[in-house]
């Protein structure tokens, strides 16, 4: 194992990720930020600078546990303070599992700004993946809005509401096509987008020698989309990891992936080698309003920019919610993986609701909207400020009488922490409940991401969990798989499992950008006592405020 020493600075940008010049935030001048290739076992060192003019920054290693660095899980308000203008804060951290992740902004909005890249971890040396392949590609998903991140920040906390609504263009390594497409000659209505050149947007091009078997790494860190892949004609791909864990290896013809999800699946190029063939992306979960995003799978040694004479595969209907369970339902551990403990110690329930608060619109948990404290948790847990904690703790369970069918009977919420504190080593349920959102007939996807940890899905079921035995009965003990992010369906429930072993404050929130940003999440705060010595840097801002915890006064 070694070290990976890098050297970064996040700033502002000019940028035509999809042909339209915007300002986004980029890394060391690129858009997205520079891929993190690694082996597990190895330290990746990234001396982080801020080059923003006017705000704080921080960025989150999605799916990286963080086992014993809490510190380092860059979580503004949370793990640290944000990483003020012309400051620089090391984040050190043990890629400790190989996998599939990616890092992000977790600041406000900055993640729809663009700040994402891939993290990829190798096995370590002298080990071998469980299966085989000759090559690989990356494909990081994303979606884009013309809209500034503020602008779409004032819309969410205006009065009334202004909906951020669907994004321009699905980005693929960054690249989209907005008012035009690869393949117009099959999108009647649309002009063609000239495919070559070095811009920003020019396509995406996946280079492969026919008869190879290739390990695609997909990872979404869309802020709204949930996606759905598809390749070619002959579509067969197999599932074989899920967040950086192996999964019992299946074939589909096309594939789910929500924000927050990684995935490794395997293509054999097996189809005619003459033509060229497209990856088609689209929208699902929500009336999709943005054009499917293209990529050319080239078949050397074919033109990459060949266009394939057949058109892209049309991916599922977006609300064909029977096909999205299929897929997701169908993911199993692999053999040899950890099983769950088989009872827990505490059973959270959380129920998601849309609100309102003064005429705002909310998502809550347990008819409280989270709100991030000025002083992060970190700090000021493990220091045991009275100050820390705003209000009572939240509840454990929501009531059997909601009705999840209908608008909320009283919509109106509160804010609060949302700090659940968590004991060492106990084994944790969390059952997320869906419900109708404000509007009749509406209840929406959520992909919930958790921080510090993996956890097994124990299951999913429809309608309001009663936790009675036939909702017992729904959960898989034997073989549930591993992941750190799960996706609750409409009107249904996702049962989770975690062991609370790794001290830190983690967060734990629906991936969707506006929704984190609306309240939708909550804290657990695990035990505290038990974190190791926090570097200052962490949890106090600025050489004056490193100074006066020195013992040093003004
Ligand atoms: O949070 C959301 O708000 C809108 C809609 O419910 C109100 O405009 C929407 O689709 C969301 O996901």
């Amino acid at each position: 194992a070694k070290a990976r020493h890098l050297k970064w600075e996040v700033s502002h940008m000019f940028w035509s990720p999809d042909c339209e010049e915007k300002v986004l935030i980029g890394i060391n001048g690129q858009f997205p930020g520079p891929t993190i290739r690694a082996k597990a076992g190895d330290t990746i060192v990234v001396e982080l600078k801020n080059g923003l003019h006017t705000e704080g920054v921080v960025i989150h290693w999605h799916g990286v546990r963080q086992i014993g660095t809490p510190w380092a899980d860059g979580t503004a308000a949370i793990s640290q303070c944000a990483i003020n203008p012309e400051e620089t804060f090391t984040y050190r951290f043990v890629v400790d599992k190989p996998g599939t992740y990616f890092y992000h902004g977790h600041y406000g909005m900055q993640r729809a700004a663009g700040l994402y890249g891939s993290l990829i971890v190798d096995v370590a040396d002298g080990e071998e993946e469980p299966f085989k392949y000759d090559g690989e590609l990356n494909l990081l998903l994303s979606d884009w809005y013309h809209d500034s991140i503020y602008n779409q920040m004032v819309g969410l906390s205006s009065s009334p509401m202004r909906w951020i609504g669907e994004p321009q263009s699905l980005l693929i390594n960054g690249r989209g096509q907005f008012n035009c497409s690869l393949a117009a000659a099959h999108t009647p209505g649309t002009k063609q987008c000239t495919a070559g050149g070095n811009r920003h947007c020019a396509p995406v091009i996946l280079p492969v020698e026919p008869n190879k078997t290739y390990r695609l790494r997909i990872a979404s860190t869309t802020s709204l989309a949930s996606l759905n892949l598809a390749i070619g004609v002959s579509k067969k791909l197999t599932v074989v990891e899920a967040d950086g864990n192996y999964v019992e290896p299946f074939v589909v013809d096309d594939m789910d992936i929500y924000s927050g999800d990684s995935y490794s699946v395997l293509l054999t190029t097996d189809q005619d080698p003459s033509s060229n063939y497209w990856v088609s992306i689209g929208v699902r979960g929500r009336t999709p309003k943005t054009a499917p995003a293209l990529a050319l799978l080239n078949y050397r040694p074919n033109r990459g920019f060949k266009l394939p004479a057949i058109a892209p595969p049309v991916t599922p209907l977006w609300n064909d919610t029977a096909h999205s369970k299929a897929f997701t339902t169908h993911i199993k551990a692999r053999a040899g993986t950890p099983p769950p403990p088989a009872t827990s110690d505490r059973r959270i329930e959380l129920l998601n609701t849309q609100n309102k608060l003064d005429g705002h619109i909310k998502w809550s948990i347990n008819n409280v909207s989270m709100v991030l404290p000025a002083t992060p948790y970190l700090g000021s847990l493990k220091l045991g400020l009275k100050t820390a904690l705003t209000a009572a703790r939240p509840a454990d369970t929501f009531g059997r009488a909601y009705d999840v069918t209908r608008p909320p009977h009283n919509p109106n919420t509160t804010t609060g922490d949302n700090v659940y504190v968590l004991r060492y080593n106990t084994t944790v349920d969390v059952v997320l409940q869906n419900a109708n959102a404000l509007q009749h007939n509406v209840s929406e996807v959520h992909p919930w991401h958790l921080h510090g940890h993996d956890f097994w899905v124990l299951g999913y079921g429809e309608g309001a969990y009663r936790g009675d035995a036939a909702d017992a009965a729904r959960l898989n003990l034997v073989n549930p798989p591993l992941r750190n992010t799960a996706v609750i369906f409409p009107y249904g429930w996702t049962a989770l499992r975690f062991v609370a072993d790794n001290p830190g404050v983690w967060a734990f929130h629906c991936h969707i950008e506006p929704h984190l940003h609306m309240g939708m999440g909550v804290i657990f705060a695990e035990a505290i006592d038990r974190v190791g010595k926090v570097p200052k840097e962490a949890v106090s801002c600025g050489a004056t405020a490193t100074a006066l915890m020195n013992g040093d006064h003004l």
